[in-house]
Parts: structure tokens; sequence; C-alpha cells
């Protein structure tokens, strides 16, 4: 039988959708091009909302199994309402969207880079991708030329300002029950607790941690928030200086990410700072999803 008498015509799908597949530090990237409702609204917070309550079904069929799996990771691609932001991101997860992730900006900005989406020309031996982020704009360096020519796509990126909330609970579900969560500018809630070695973390340059993040997803990389909300800890209790580099391994993959402390500034008057963090993104492939009429199961399900 020949290929195209089993395959069905593009008419007999009630859905198809296009991907690039990356990953960084083994943590999966799927990003969406093509197929996938255009989200509604002027901000990355509307878009969100927009989706969430009118096309969640997406989320599900794209993250969720058999098309995807329990700790899955996506990124759809929205215009950007800031005037310096080459492209917009919304993220995807098990559970719903989050407001910033490390490890899909280090793809993402590669994918920019290869994919002509800047607004500027390329520079080299580093070419500066801003990526609008639901918490903000994320600059992120690409490396297009690693001195002997290669462009590796090694992505260097300034995080928005982060600062300490609260310290030295006893227990996460203390701490759930006892601090109030808010944030001046964007939504805040519990996204993710990181384990880490403290054995690790009196600066001999390197630290153990895994992030378990949305509901109970485990990140495959160091993570690329929970490092820079890290870091701002480690500066917070004088761990680390401005610029010293330290180097955060996944206990999962033993992938790793170098982070320091970058700048010192202020969120609504409160003392915060930047974080540089620098990690490599791969591509894996490209895919094409399909959602089969009648076909109900395949709209998401998840095992754990
Ligand atoms: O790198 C990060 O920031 C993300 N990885 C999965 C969970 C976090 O959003």
């Amino acid at each position: 039988m020949s290929e195209t008498s089993v395959m069905k015509s593009q008419a007999e799908f009630d859905v198809i959708i296009t991907t690039t597949e990356m990953h960084t530090g083994g943590e999966p990237v799927r990003i969406i091009e093509s197929g996938y409702p255009v989200p509604q609204g002027t901000t990355i917070q509307d878009k969100i909302e927009y989706l969430r309550k009118n096309h969640d079904t997406f989320r599900k069929m794209t993250m969720w199994e058999p098309r995807g799996h329990f700790d899955m990771y996506g990124v759809l691609l929205v215009t950007p309402d800031h005037p310096e932001a080459d492209i917009g991101v919304i993220f995807l997860h098990n559970e719903g969207y989050s407001q910033m992730c490390g490890h899909a900006v280090v793809s993402m900005g590669r994918y920019a880079v290869d994919r002509g989406l800047l607004k500027r020309p390329i520079t080299s031996p580093r070419t500066r991708v801003n990526i609008q982020a639901p918490c903000g704009l994320v600059r992120a360096d690409v490396q297009v030329d690693n001195g002997q020519g290669v462009k590796t796509g090694r992505v260097c990126f300034e995080s928005v300002s982060s600062f300490v909330v609260t310290t030295d609970y006893v227990s996460t579900a203390e701490a759930k029950d006892k601090v109030k969560l808010s944030h001046p500018e964007n939504p805040a809630y519990l996204y993710g607790v990181i384990v880490i070695d403290s054995r690790e973390e009196k600066a001999d340059g390197h630290s153990t941690n895994v992030c378990v993040f949305a509901d109970s997803e485990t990140d495959r990389s160091p993570c690329g928030s929970g490092t820079t909300a890290r870091v701002t800890l480690m500066y917070h209790r004088g761990l680390l200086a401005l610029g010293e580099r330290h180097v955060f391994r996944s206990g999962v993959t033993g992938s790793e990410f170098v982070a320091w402390p970058e700048q010192e500034t202020e969120v609504a008057e409160q003392k915060a700072v930047t974080i540089k963090l620098e990690g490599q993104g791969y591509y894996t492939g490209r895919s094409t999803l399909s959602l089969e009429r009648g076909d109900i199961l395949g709209r998401g399900f998840l095992v754990r």
C-alpha cells in the first residue's frame, strides 16, 4: 500500500500544529509555530488569560500524552507589546502557564537568531535578542562566533530583577502557610520548590539541585528561574559577590548552568538584583501534531 493511500488528507483533521523541538540541559522546549489559536489581548498577561479561558484544550493537546508527557514543557510565540522586544513568548507546562522560564529562554535566544526573528542586524561575536516573557523583558546574548568561526548558539541572559521575600522557614509546608506572596508588577504564586545540596553551597564553585514545579513536574535542567532565585539568595547571604560565577548542576541529568549576580537594582523601592545565566539549547527535531476527529483520548491525558 502506498504511503499516500493510508495518510488522511489535512481536511480530515480537526487540528494540525507544527513545532520545532529543542532542549536545554535535558528539559524539553516544544516551540509551537503554527496551528495554535492566536491569543487576543494587548499584554502577554492578557493573552495568557485569554488562552486559559478559551483554549486550554490546546495546551493539553500539545503538552500531555499522547503527543507530550507528564514533564513536557513548551513555548508559544506571540506578538510582543514591549517596544524593545524581538519576540514574545508564553510558557506552557502540565498545569498551565508560567511567568518565567530560564531553560526556555536559553533555547529561544538561539532559535530567534536562527529563524531571523530579530529587529536588528545580527552582530558578531554575540548578538542581542530581547525576549518579552510574561514577567518582563529578558535580554539574551547569543554567541554567533566562538572565536574559531563556530556559531554555537550558546546564550547568556540577564533576568528581570529578583529579590528575597523571606528566609529560614523549617519546611516548605510552613512557608506555604505563613508566607504571603505578592509582587508589585506581576501575579505571584508558589510555582516551584528547589531541593539543594547545601553541603555544596559554601561557594567551592558548584552546587546541585532538583526543581519540582507546576503539578509536580521534575525539571531535567538545573532550572533557569530557580537558579536565578538561588543566586539571589546566595548574594543575599554573602556567599557570592557581584560577578562571581557559580556552576549549578541538575541532580536529575547532571546538566549545568553558570550564573552570577550581575547588578543591584530596586523593585518598588525594595533591594533587588539582576542575575546573569549561561546555558546551551539544542535542536532535537520538528513535528507536525494532529488531532483526528472523534479522538477523545487524543485531546490529552496524563499518566503519573
Ligand atoms: O528553567 C526554568 O526556569 C524552567 N524550567 C522548568 C521550570 C522553570 O520554569
